[in-house]
């Protein structure tokens, strides 16, 4: 199947990184200077204390620098978070809402996330909304309906192809090393492709679809093969420079 739209590789280092991680930025950056970046794009999520500097350091390559949350209102008294802006400011173009580990850890709602990315919209980063469901709610056949509640509860009205990317994280893959049959994600991806085009007509038919949870080197290909699979969001192997690179790579058949 050709793919038309677009695809993404982003990688989200979470919790992880420090001054010392420079280095593995700076090697991302120059490794995705080849001919296929004229045909995806990259994107990098590090922690918010990198944010300025590995922008820095991407001067020179396509690979664009995000952040992995920001708060809904524009600035304030909020402790600790981060505003759309504040992104902004520091070069990064898109920005992670509603990762599942925040809904979790900080009992983000559906509404909460929906108004982190109409933050991020209305200053002008991409958001790359994640939903997903938990291994009870797979178990007991919810799936369908959870991805169906999280994409009316999570993406706002406004949103286009070009300022949102959905990413589909089954929680139960992420960080387990285990990936959903091709199957099970194909069934998902079309199941949420059919959702947009609902609602968002033909900019729900081009937005991208990011598949997240356990994607390697290894496997990065076959989950690209699949319908509506319009790239990947990668945690633990975006960490290091040549296993991020060994996915960029795996883009070469689908998309080069
Ligand atoms: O945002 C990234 C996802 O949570 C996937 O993480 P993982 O690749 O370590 O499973």
């Amino acid at each position: 199947m050709t793919k038309t739209i677009r695809p993404l590789l982003a990688g989200n280092w979470k919790m992880n990184g420090t001054r010392a991680s420079l280095d593995q930025i700076k090697a991302i950056a120059d490794g995705v200077k080849t001919p296929l970046s004229e045909k995806i794009d990259t994107l990098l999520c590090p922690p918010a204390t990198l944010l300025y500097v590995a922008t820095a350091l991407c001067d020179d390559s396509p690979l664009a620098i995000g952040a992995q949350d920001c708060h809904q209102q524009v600035s304030g008294a909020h402790t600790g978070d981060i505003s759309a802006e504040m992104i902004a400011d520091c070069f990064g173009t898109h920005v992670i809402v509603g990762h599942s580990e925040r809904r979790r850890n900080h009992a983000e709602s559906d509404m909460l996330v929906r108004a982190k990315a109409q933050a991020a919209h209305d200053t002008g980063l991409i958001a790359i909304i994640c939903i997903g469901e938990t291994a009870y709610e797979r178990n007991s056949g919810q799936t369908l309906d959870v991805l169906k509640r999280e994409l009316i509860g999570s993406v706002p009205d406004g949103a286009t192809a070009a300022t949102t990317v959905i990413a589909y994280e089954p929680v139960w893959a992420i960080g387990t090393g285990v990936v959903p049959t091709s199957e099970d994600v194909e069934e998902a991806h079309a199941f949420m492709r059919a959702e947009l085009i609902e609602r968002f007509g033909k900019e729900g038919a081009n937005m991208r679809i990011l598949y997240g949870g356990s994607v390697s080197g290894a496997n990065a290909r076959s989950l690209l093969d699949i319908p509506h699979v319009n790239g990947v969001l990668v945690g633990g192997q975006s960490l290091k420079a040549a296993d991020f690179l060994a996915i960029y790579a795996a883009f070469e058949r689908q998309f080069a």
